[in-house]
């Protein structure tokens, strides 16, 4: 029997790229009132051409004390709202967000996600030096509070941003202790920093070995139940995705036409990445944005439409 690996058939919706943060190695953010954030109108037209079944709403973000936070709340909540109305699956991650608005924002997903990134805090002084949101305690809580309000969450971290191994120890068991309170982390994503055209320093790029190193001490940390996904088109060579794999790697994370966080890498077609993965003894199969242990979590709505999507798929893939 071949091994299962799974990927997301995602597509990026941002709701705005203006981010009151200025993390170095952002590709993403532009200044606070620059940009129009999109309108549902604008979201129903993109909507109505897709054949993905994840919407990630990927935003920047509005500060916590600005006059405009409720007002891109809502516009999260109402892009979330339509996503799930012409039936499918929201996933947001918008950054930190008040306990409120995450249990707001829950009625609308079924997931959420934060990258934990590093814990430590000297990553303060340099890279997130104009970054408050990543303050490591504002992210921790976050992981939290998702615990306690039953969200299935997605967390990771990111790796070459200035870190040591013993840093990547720390935060993959404090991922572990929290999961063991509140049993929610779906999975963890291994991000490697990857330079983009826009950033504002340049930094160097997690080198493939060093991503394979940190698979194997995460396989080695984190419980069984917690998946390991690393994104494909961020890996140099398919050689190097295949290791992962063998590492103990089993997601491949949202695959879709773009990839917003990091434009300039784009992802192998799922026909070349269905074929490698079919030569080395691996089954590359979609899956949900929600893994299934956690369907019960879901407001009653919610867990029709998956329970709905799950039928269609075992339906494709047995079929
Ligand atoms: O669901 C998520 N997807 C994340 N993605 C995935 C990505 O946005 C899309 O799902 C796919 O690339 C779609 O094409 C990242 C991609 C990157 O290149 C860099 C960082 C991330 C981080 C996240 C993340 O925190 N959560
Ligand atoms: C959505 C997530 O994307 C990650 N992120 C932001 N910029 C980059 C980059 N250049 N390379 C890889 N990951 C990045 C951050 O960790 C953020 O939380
Ligand atoms: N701003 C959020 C974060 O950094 C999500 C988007 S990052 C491109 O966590
Ligand atoms: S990585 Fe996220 S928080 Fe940091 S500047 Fe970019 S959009 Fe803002």
């Amino acid at each position: 029997m071949s091994v299962k690996i799974t990927y997301s058939p995602s597509y990026t919706i941002v709701p705005t790229y203006e981010c009151f943060n200025q993390c170095s190695y952002c590709n993403f953010r532009v200044q606070p009132g620059t940009d129009n954030w999109l309108s549902l109108d604008q979201a129903k037209t993109i909507l109505h051409q897709l054949d993905s079944i994840e919407i990630l709403i990927l935003s920047g973000e509005v500060h916590p004390q600005s006059q405009r936070r409720s007002a891109w709340l809502q516009r999260i909540y109402a892009l979330c709202h339509l996503a799930l109305q012409k039936g499918f699956l929201p996933h947001t991650n918008a950054g930190p967000l008040s306990f409120e608005e995450m249990e707001t924002l829950k009625q609308v997903n079924v997931s959420m996600g934060l990258m934990l990134e590093q814990l430590s805090p000297r990553l303060l002084k340099n890279i997130h030096r104009n970054s408050p949101s990543k303050h490591p305690a504002v992210r921790l809580q976050q992981l939290h509070w998702a615990g306690k309000l039953k969200i299935p969450f997605t967390t990771g971290l990111l790796l070459g941003i200035g870190e040591t191994e013993t840093d990547w120890e720390e935060t993959l068991t404090a991922i572990s202790t929290i999961h063991k309170q509140y049993g929610h982390i779906q999975e963890v994503i291994l991000q490697p920093h990857q330079p983009g055209k826009r950033q504002q320093s340049p930094g160097s790029p997690c080198d493939d070995q060093m991503l394979l190193q940190a698979v194997k001490i995460a396989r080695n940390l984190l419980p069984q139940d917690i998946a390991i996904q690393i994104p494909p088109n961020l890996v140099k060579t398919t050689d190097m995705i295949l290791a992962c794999l063998d590492a103990g790697a089993m997601d491949l994370g949202g695959i879709g036409p773009i990839d917003e966080v990091n434009p300039n890498y784009l992802h192998h077609s799922l026909k070349t990445l269905t074929t490698l993965l079919e030569t080395y003894g691996y089954r590359l199969q979609p899956r949900l944005p929600i893994y299934p242990q956690y369907d019960n979590w879901l407001p009653h709505p919610l867990k029709k439409r998956v329970q709905s999507w799950r039928t269609r798929l075992n339906l494709e893939i047995t079929s």
